[in-house]
């Protein structure tokens, strides 16, 4: 998904967006996991709570909270206690290979790298294989488990992405040479690769960087709480069917989006043919890229671009449009719609259950390797979280 091109990644990228909305993505089901996952780590807060008063969050919540949204999408397995420190073990590694992958790794070729920077094709190569082996292993299980008729798939109500893609591969098999050739276990391996690489850290990133900011714009809380308990009455949760009626909500987390901007370039588009821009003859076939990051601060559409103000985007409601954290066009975020319903459920009914306040000295820089492919901000920042209500 994330690098290939052409007629297999068409055939995959269709694949994915027609299984996450078998799984309810884009619709109340989508909802349901997420918020089991939210009040499965909830009770594990609300236990410390209950002793000390409060209790001290770091980065690893809003990590494992996405990661188990993603985790149990793609393989049916939620990291618990005991499954989570093979989570933390894996998130380290890519952590630590993101910080060296940037724009040269991906213009030299892959042997280059190899022969002349091995220690820095490992890491990133380490780091991937771990991801590989991980969702591998749960897809390899399932196919000797339907082999050996312990398991059935239901393709109307499938558990996760795995039993999609094996009720798929099973059916276009059944089809012989009309089949299409690209559903195979490998396949398989490099799509749960690509969407738990791609929809965990930059989600958890999104979330950390919203809550560094929340603790510091107090007033902006206040006037989030004040909307969520109107229209919730400090009874219920926050639902995806509130959306229309949290502007001020939308309006926060659309500028901590501005802010996070994860991906420092978007992925490589090459042009069918000659074009003209700004002056520059570009011949067909080029390499481009566009850095959404540099528009997000460009002044010509964000008024101060360094402050964070939710409330330009009710100003003008038009900003909204000037705003592509997801990208655009055919290779558009896949995972857009999940992103953003976790990115509304989690802020927004955390805010609506605990008073969150910055646990010491709070780390100022948002971008410890600006030259990196994504943004990685420092994340030893630590959150205290009180209760004001149970839900
Ligand atoms: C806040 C969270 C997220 C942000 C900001 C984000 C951002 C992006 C961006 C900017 C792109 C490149 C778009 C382009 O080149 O035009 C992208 C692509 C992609 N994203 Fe996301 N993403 C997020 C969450 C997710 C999630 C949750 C998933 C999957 C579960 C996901 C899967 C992908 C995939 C597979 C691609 C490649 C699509 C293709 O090439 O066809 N992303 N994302």
């Amino acid at each position: 998904l994330l690098s290939a091109n052409g007629e297999n990644w068409a055939e995959m990228r269709q694949f994915t967006l027609l299984a996450f909305r078998k799984m309810g993505v884009g619709s109340g089901l989508i909802e349901k996991r997420i918020m089991a996952e939210l009040d499965g780590r909830c009770s594990e807060l609300d236990a410390e709570i209950d002793k000390n008063g409060k209790v001290t969050v770091s980065v690893e919540f809003f990590d494992l909270t996405v990661g188990s949204v993603i985790n149990s999408l793609l393989i049916g397995k939620r990291f618990d206690e005991n499954s989570k420190d093979e989570f933390l073990k894996i998130k380290k590694l890519f952590d630590d290979s993101s910080e060296t992958f940037n724009i040269f790794d991906l213009n030299v070729p892959v042997w280059f790298l190899k022969w002349v920077v091995p220690w820095r094709f490992n890491l990133t190569w380490n780091a991937r294989q771990n991801i590989l082996t991980h969702v591998g292993k749960e897809a390899l299980e399932r196919l000797e488990k339907l082999k050996d008729g312990t398991y059935d798939l239901d393709s109307e109500d499938p558990k996760d992405l795995v039993d999609c893609f094996l009720a798929k591969m099973r059916s276009e098999n059944e089809k012989g040479q009309d089949g299409h050739p690209g559903y195979t276990m490998d396949s398989l391996k490099l799509v749960l690769h690509d969407l738990w690489l791609a929809g965990q850290g930059t989600t958890a990133t999104s979330l950390y960087v919203g809550f560094m900011k929340l603790v510091t714009h107090p007033s902006v809380v206040l006037k989030i709480q004040k909307e969520l308990l109107k229209i919730t009455e400090g009874s219920r949760n926050l639902t995806l069917q509130d959306r229309p009626n949290t502007p001020y909500l939308n309006a926060t987390i659309a500028e901590i989006q501005r802010f996070t901007s994860v991906l420092n370039v978007n992925f490589w588009r090459i042009n069918a043919e000659e074009i003209s821009f700004r002056g520059f003859q570009v011949p067909a076939c080029t390499m481009m890229t566009a850095q959404i990051g540099a528009l997000h601060v460009n002044e010509q559409y964000f008024e101060d671009p360094e402050k964070f103000d939710p409330e330009r985007f009710l100003r003008n409601e038009k900003l909204l449009q000037q705003l592509i954290p997801f990208g655009i066009g055919k290779r558009s975020c896949v995972g857009e719609q999940l992103a953003r319903s976790e990115l509304y459920l989690v802020l927004g009914n955390l805010l609506l259950r605990y008073d969150i306040r910055a646990h010491g000295t709070l780390p100022t820089n948002m971008d410890v390797f600006p030259y990196s492919s994504a943004k990685l901000p420092d994340t030893s920042g630590k959150f205290e979280f009180r209760k004001i209500r149970k839900m």
